[in-house]
């Protein structure tokens, strides 16, 4: 009898408390649909609490941020009509507007079908000289066109399919990352980058008749033949050469050099390289010191920066150009390392200061839905680029997601006054 009691009474206390489990979810979920996402729990019990608290705005997203934003179908349109010209187009004629430009908005024009001809320029103009470039830690050539414009050549080092494992600033440059990046910057109206596209150079026509003695002296044959190249940079190596493929050609991102003159600072929120942590990295009120020692526009220019960078995980941005007061988004190679990453931090400078420009947050809600991937995919098909594998297109959505999460979190610890900024 008693038996028959306390096992009643159990089986009751047992339904109290899947009673109470039930009621609680319920109530946490009305009005907001929840989408669970795998939160990596033993990473974030090291990772800054912060992070635990934007995965839970992330697990409660407004619909909104998952689904096409409609007001976007005009602004694409407008988009592909910069890059889908079939006019027919004279070089110089472009070269002459392009280096002719003056303007406080833009480093180029972004007229109708313009910035295609820019990257069309890009890819066919003669090469009149090779050398090396020896500035940065990477190796890079510098490619002097026929009408005197120069490229930065960063020379293909992975398959797209590569995945680079390790610190977040590891591996050589990807050179589809500086591609990607540029278009990224057009959809999300950045118009401070320099222009850049997939082109091949012939080791044989386009390299060596036209190489300088400097950068002949850095190349050397390899088994099967070919000529290869090692370069003149910090980190270049006589044994890490960059080879032509069997049809002679080398890859490489051909970026735009853009002969200004910068005003070049180290990035407050760069990292140590070592184990040792930098202040960013110990003190949540950071942002406070750094706001104390540069204007609003140029944190803002910063917060926009970090959003660039997290979208394509570059990790590296240790300094910053400055040109016209606007930070110029000038090496972009690192990002694009392993798309099953999402390095949080790299946003520090958005969760620490929990502020945004009112124009970048209205440009990334656009974008939602994916509809950030598919345009980067539509307005690179225009000059028959390729430029990443599907989970790096994935990838991209997903970390938008994650930054509406942060501006969430930032709206819902501020308020929406003090988060969005206008300039
Ligand atoms: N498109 C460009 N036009 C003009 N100058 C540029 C351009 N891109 C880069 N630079 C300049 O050349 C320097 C080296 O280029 P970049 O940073 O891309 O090389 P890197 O090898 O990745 O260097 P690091 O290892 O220091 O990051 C930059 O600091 C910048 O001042
Ligand atoms: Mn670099």
């Amino acid at each position: 009898m008693s038996l028959n009691y306390a096992f009643g009474f159990s089986l009751f206390l047992l339904l109290l408390v899947a009673l109470n489990i039930y009621f609680f979810y319920t109530l946490n979920t009305i009005g907001k649909k929840a989408t669970h996402y795998l939160v990596p729990n033993i990473k974030l019990d090291l990772a800054p609490s912060i992070f635990k608290e934007i995965y839970t705005y992330l697990n409660y997203l407004p619909s909104q941020y998952k689904t096409k934003n409609s007001k976007f179908i005009e602004k694409q349109k407008n988009l592909i009509s910069l890059f889908n010209s079939s006019a027919v187009i004279n070089l110089k004629d472009v070269w002459h507007e392009t280096e002719n430009w003056i303007s406080d908005e833009s480093l180029f024009p972004h007229t109708n079908g313009v910035p295609g001809q820019i990257l069309h320029a890009i890819q066919n103009t003669q090469i009149a000289l090779v050398d090396n470039a020896p500035k940065g830690t990477q190796l890079k050539l510098l490619l002097l066109l026929e009408g005197k414009q120069k490229l930065y050549f960063k020379p293909k080092r992975y398959k797209l399919d590569d995945v680079i494992r390790g610190s977040i600033y590891a591996g050589f440059d990807r050179h589809n990352s500086e591609v990607f990046a540029y278009y990224l910057a057009m959809v999300l109206d950045l118009k401070w980058i320099a222009p850049s596209v997939i082109r091949k150079i012939n080791i044989h026509n386009d390299v060596v008749p036209k190489a300088t003695l400097g950068l002949k002296k850095t190349m050397v044959k390899n088994g099967r033949g070919s000529l290869c190249i090692y370069g003149k940079c910090f980190y270049c190596k006589r044994n890490e050469t960059v080879c032509p493929d069997k049809n002679g050609e080398i890859e490489g991102a051909a970026i735009l050099y853009l002969d200004k003159q910068f005003k070049v600072y180290r990035s407050p929120w760069r990292r140590s390289y070592t184990s040792k942590k930098m202040e960013w990295e110990k003190d949540d009120d950071y942002c406070k010191k750094v706001s104390g020692s540069l204007s609003l526009r140029r944190i803002l220019n910063l917060i926009d920066v970090a959003i660039f960078d997290f979208l394509i995980q570059n990790g590296d941005r240790h300094r910053y150009e400055v040109y016209k007061d606007q930070i110029v988004l000038l090496d972009n190679g690192k990002g694009l390392g392993n798309p099953m990453v999402d390095e949080l931090d790299i946003l520090a400078p958005l969760y620490q200061c929990c502020i945004i420009s009112s124009s970048t947050w209205h440009n990334l809600e656009m974008v939602s839905g994916g509809s950030l991937s598919d345009t980067i995919k539509i307005l690179s098909g225009y000059q028959g680029n390729k430029l990443a594998t599907e989970e790096h297109f994935k990838a991209v959505d997903r970390r938008l997601m994650k930054i509406y999460a942060t501006v969430q979190y930032c709206i819902s610890k501020h308020g929406t006054a003090k988060v969005f900024k206008n300039l």
